[in-house]
């Protein structure tokens, strides 16, 4: 039987056989044999058969729309141009099924949801309504489908003998048709040969429930067929040849017969009678189906012939010049609706609160401040929902645009700053996963930065380097999808040659492990004399102070991997670092790559990558082109920026790892704006963007000039390290400020994002399905209010009837928020994760952040860059897999953390007595009830930690006596204040 993936049934099989229309119909398969019965309608001979038929029949069509237009309808060359400019990636055949329905059948999923991805579609000003096509399609029981006229026939019928033939076309829906049992004639079962060329088939449902076959379908079908001998004419077969190459459609296939030679199952029926012979194409409808065939006409003893009319289509279309495919395509997000809803009753709310509220006292003045000062804080964040954008890429049809040995080359940053936090095999195995792009080796160039100028990183990218030479032909030949050999061994069950890499890697762990060991890189590990002579350097350099290290570990024009194929360029530096230089952490460093990388291979697009960001996807460069290589969009276009996600979250993502709102809700309403902010990993860069404005047009291509010699020439060494000397920002200081990763804030990201929108640089936000990238989330509670107390400094730059408003202002922006969350893809309990997360930070790192903030200003501090710890520690990660909470450090967050849990579960407990002993004590409490039970169960890791807990993860005892006596001191103050 035939798939439903085929695009070619059988029915356009290319034998030269004589077949019957019943042998046609069964196909070529006795396995798929159609259970016909024989019987008469009205006298005439006709063959009947079940449902199921229709449902095999209509295998083909599983990727099929029906186009619906509401008012006109333009010419259907027209909506064939349309369609034909979209260059979908399979052959596809557009026809009409009556003067308002158009259909258009596609060959695969993709083209399908590509299409069907938006409703409505304008072609010419006429508004065209998208509907699935099914069997069942019934164009909205519209009666002239009953009539629906027969597709154009030429009366060009000169040759043959009768010269006129008629087809009789019938599709009814069961309700209100009048069978006549009378008209079935069993006897002239005898009389029909299958081979007859005169078949009418029909197949009348009321006789079928009789007979208790058909009894569940709706439909009547009605098949008459009459087509008879052949006789085709050479031109007709250079027109359809014609029409093949222009729709891309394998249309009916001639073959030589003497009778029914051909059936087709098509839409494309109309186009096709564009041939010198129309004569030879009849068809029938079926469901709306077009059953079309060949044949030369004969009359029929009890009808008058037809007159029909003429082709539509006499002159086929001209071949049309090619277009640019389309590349990307995107929709304003469903929910926007919905949140311009809410944002509208609730700015109504907040204003009828503040207006009304707050006139009562004068005392209330400060509570009104309040309100205000949130109401702005809410509105602000509007801007997020506005507008959010949904976006689709189609790389397949990326080799349509530029072949792949013209894509741009690309330049890959990673950054590492510390061998201990960052381990190195994680870091070169990102590295690995970088240079396994499936992108032209010749054009793709890693760059490692190293800010720990550390040779035990420079000793796991020699390793690595090695590796890569096996590594790169394993994934390709074996469709790796995780090229990152950490990520990919992780996942137990490797075989056979899988088997010898992860030996290999395994070896090359245990190395590096064991100069980790030692705390330095031991000689005897190191086999080639040069590599011992790099190492003996080493000696003095500190993370500090130590002078550039700029190492060529594989280049494309010399190495080969085991398979002789090019290797990609692999580059370690470690910029110069002195005391007496602001040295601007990783914007510091990217910009040293972007200067290092411009002297060697200039690459016009950069990906940056965190160094424990590894790629989880090939092809994720090639959904970047998809922008890049748009010529419409890409003139102003700077970056195009992926999520960052995560593996390892536990189940609940306790700490919100994850960061759903900021990375993908907010980016998607970014999106829609100017673009969305860049997070500093995943994102790909067009260079010159970070060096001057918007052009207008497109850079020349000589913009990119590169040398031709090696990159590991001493020529180019040398630039290479002048540009990555700590003294060549001095008096140059437009790096940081104009050119390049902006300085001057901690998220160097956000910063250098916002920075490069304000010149009017746009930006996109590509969040496919499979994550493109995937890092390592924070797996102890430190380290993620760390990160996030860092991000807070640089992002420095009531019982009443008012309480159902309240209620309202609450609740409803939790509900939207849940909403939004669970839409992209977030469970519930995550949801409620990260809103307590979010109050944790809320109450310690912001506050801190804030504050360290403040003393910087007032010149008392410094904020520095700590690190994220990327080492695994065993008892953390149990506890952190069975979704524990670790408070084990003594640290001034938790303290912060356990009074706040302290003072609102006391709160709780008092405001409950007071509200049950006291009289109307509910209706007093009501609010602050709600409010301190609400911290009361998001704080309840937190009790567990102080009081219950017995193991590794428990909160210190310093830091619960702190808690409890700050909250105590609290209450103090509080008694003091209010009595
Ligand atoms: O002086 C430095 C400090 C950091 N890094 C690198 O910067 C990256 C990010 O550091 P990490 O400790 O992992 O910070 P996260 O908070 O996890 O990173 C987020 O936040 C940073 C800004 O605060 C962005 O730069 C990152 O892209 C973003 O993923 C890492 O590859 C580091 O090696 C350097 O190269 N040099
Ligand atoms: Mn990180």
């Amino acid at each position: 039987m035939v798939g439903p993936s085929s695009s070619n049934p059988w029915f356009f099989a290319k034998d030269s056989k004589s077949r019957s229309f019943k042998e046609v119909l069964e196909g070529p398969s006795a396995a798929a044999k159609i259970d016909f019965v024989h019987s008469t309608v009205k006298g005439l001979p006709a063959l009947l058969f079940d449902y199921s038929v229709v449902s095999k029949l209509a295998a083909p069509f599983s990727f099929t729309l029906v186009e619906k237009f509401m008012l006109k309808r333009p010419n259907i060359d027209i909506i064939r141009k349309f369609f034909f400019n979209l260059k979908l990636s399979g052959a596809f055949s557009v026809g009409l099924m009556d003067q308002r329905h158009i259909v258009i059948q596609l060959s695969n999923d993709l083209d399908y949801s590509r299409i069907f991805s938006r409703r409505v579609y304008y072609i010419m000003g006429c508004q065209m309504r998208l509907l699935k096509w099914t069997p069942e399609f019934d164009i909205e029981g519209e009666p002239d489908i009953l009539h629906r006229p027969n597709i154009v026939e030429e009366g060009d019928i000169a040759s043959g003998d009768g010269g006129d033939g008629y087809v009789d076309t019938h599709v009814d829906n069961i309700v209100g048709n009048d069978g006549d049992k009378e008209n079935v004639d069993e006897q002239m079962m005898a009389v029909l040969k299958p081979e007859d060329p005169s078949i009418k088939s029909d197949m009348d449902a009321e006789e079928l429930i009789e007979d208790g076959e058909l009894v569940a379908s709706p439909l009547q079908v009605n098949v008459s067929l009459n087509a008879i001998s052949k006789e085709h004419s050479q031109k007709e077969q250079e027109n359809s040849g014609m029409y093949n190459s222009i729709c891309r459609q394998n249309i009916v296939e001639l073959a030589d017969s003497e009778e029914v030679f051909s059936v087709s199952i098509g839409m494309n029926f109309d186009a096709f009678v564009g041939g010198s012979s129309p004569n030879f194409v009849r068809s029938i409808d079926l469901l709306g189906l077009q059953f079309c065939w060949r044949g030369e006409i004969t009359s029929h003893p009890n009808k008058t012939p037809t007159h029909l009319p003429r082709p539509k289509y006499s002159i086929l279309p001209p071949p049309l010049p090619p277009m640019a495919p389309l590349l990307h395509t995107h929709q304003i997000h469903p929910r926007a609706n919905l949140n311009r809803l809410h944002f509208l009753l609730y700015s109504l709310s907040l204003l009828l609160l503040l207006l009304l509220h707050h006139t009562t006292t004068p005392s209330s003045f400060l509570l009104l401040v309040a309100d205000v000062f949130l109401a702005f804080m809410w509105l602000l964040g509007q801007g997020y929902r506005w507008r959010p954008i949904r976006r689709w890429e189609f790389p397949e049809l990326l080799s349509k645009a530029t072949a792949s040995k013209d894509f741009p080359a690309l330049d890959v940053f990673i950054c590492t700053a510390d061998p201990y936090k960052e381990p190195p095999v994680g870091v070169a195995s990102t590295a690995l996963s970088a240079l396994a792009f499936d992108y032209p080796s010749d054009r793709l160039s890693v760059y490692v930065s190293d800010d720990g100028g550390s040779d035990l990183t420079l000793f796991a990218f020699f390793e690595a380097a090695k590796f890569a030479r096996c590594w790169l032909p394993f994934c390709r030949e074996n469709g790796v999808m995780e090229r990152s050999p950490e990520a990919y061994f992780q996942s137990d069950g490797c075989d056979g040659e899988a088997e010898e890499m992860k030996v290999m890697f395994e070896s090359l762990k245990e190395r590096v492990d064991c100069a980790m060991e030692k705390g330095y890189v031991d000689l005897n590990l190191v086999n080639s004399p040069e590599e011992k002579e790099i190492f003996k350097t080493w000696k003095n350099f500190t993370r500090k102070d130590h002078p550039s290290v700029i190492q060529v570990l594989l280049e494309s024009k010399k190495d080969k991997d085991s398979t002789g194929h090019p290797l990609p360029n692999l580059i370690y530096i470690s910029r110069e670092k002195r005391p007496a230089s602001p040295h601007n952490f990783k914007a510091g460093a990217l910009n040293a790559l972007l200067r290092v990388s411009e002297t060697m291979t200039n690459a016009p697009l950069i990906l940056t990558l965190d160094c424990d960001m590894f790629s989880n996807d090939p092809n994720a460069p090639q959904r970047a082109l998809c922008y890049f290589l748009d010529k419409n969009f890409s003139p102003n276009l700077s970056f195009v920026q992926f999520p960052q996600r995560y593996t390892g979250l536990n189940k609940n993502d306790i700490y919100d790892g994850e960061f759903r709102r900021v990375f993908i809700l907010g980016e998607q309403g970014l999106d829609g704006l100017q673009g969305p902010n860049c997070v500093g990993t995943g994102c790909f860069f067009s260079r010159r963007s970070l060096y001057s404005s918007p052009p207008v047009a497109m850079p020349s291509s000589d913009e990119f000039k590169v040398q031709n010699c090696l990159l590991s020439s001493k020529l180019v060494l040398l630039k290479a390290e002048e540009a990555a000397s700590s003294e060549y920002e001095h008096g140059r200081k437009e790096w940081g400020s104009q050119i390049g990763f902006r300085y001057g804030s901690l998220v160097e990201d956000y910063y250098t994002g916002y920075k490069l929108h304000c010149q009017g640089w746009r930006s996109v936000f590509c969040n496919p399905d499979r994550p493109a990238f995937l890092g390592e989330a924070p797996k102890s509670l430190v380290d993620a209010l760390s990160q996030s107390r860092r991000w807070f400094v640089g992002l420095y730059e009531a019982s009443d009837p008012w309480f159902f408003l309240y209620a309202y202002l609450f609740l409803s922006t939790y509900v939207q928020d849940l909403i939004e969350f669970m839409e992209v893809g977030g469970l519930i309990q995550r949801w409620w994760s990260e809103q307590r997360m979010w109050l944790i930070k809320g109450i310690s790192c912001s506050t801190f952040g804030t504050l360290d903030f403040i003393l910087s200003l007032i010149g008392c501090s410094a904020p520095g860059f700590n690190l994220t710890s990327k080492v695994k520690k065993e008892e953390e990660n149990k506890l952190y897999e069975n979704g524990k909470f670790v408070f084990s450090t003594a640290s001034p967050f938790f303290v912060s953390i356990g009074t706040i849990a302290i003072v609102n579960v006391i709160s709780f407990i008092f405001g409950f007595i007071k509200a049950v002993i006291r009289v109307g004590g509910l209706d007093e409490m009501l609010i602050q009830l709600l409010l301190s039970g609400f911290i009361v169960t998001n704080s309840w890791p937190v009790y567990e930690a102080m009081f219950t807990r017995k193991d590794g993860g428990k909160m210190p005892e310093s830091v619960t006596k702190a808690s409890i006596l700050l909250s105590s001191k609290l209450f103090c103050l509080g008694n003091f204040y209010f009595t």
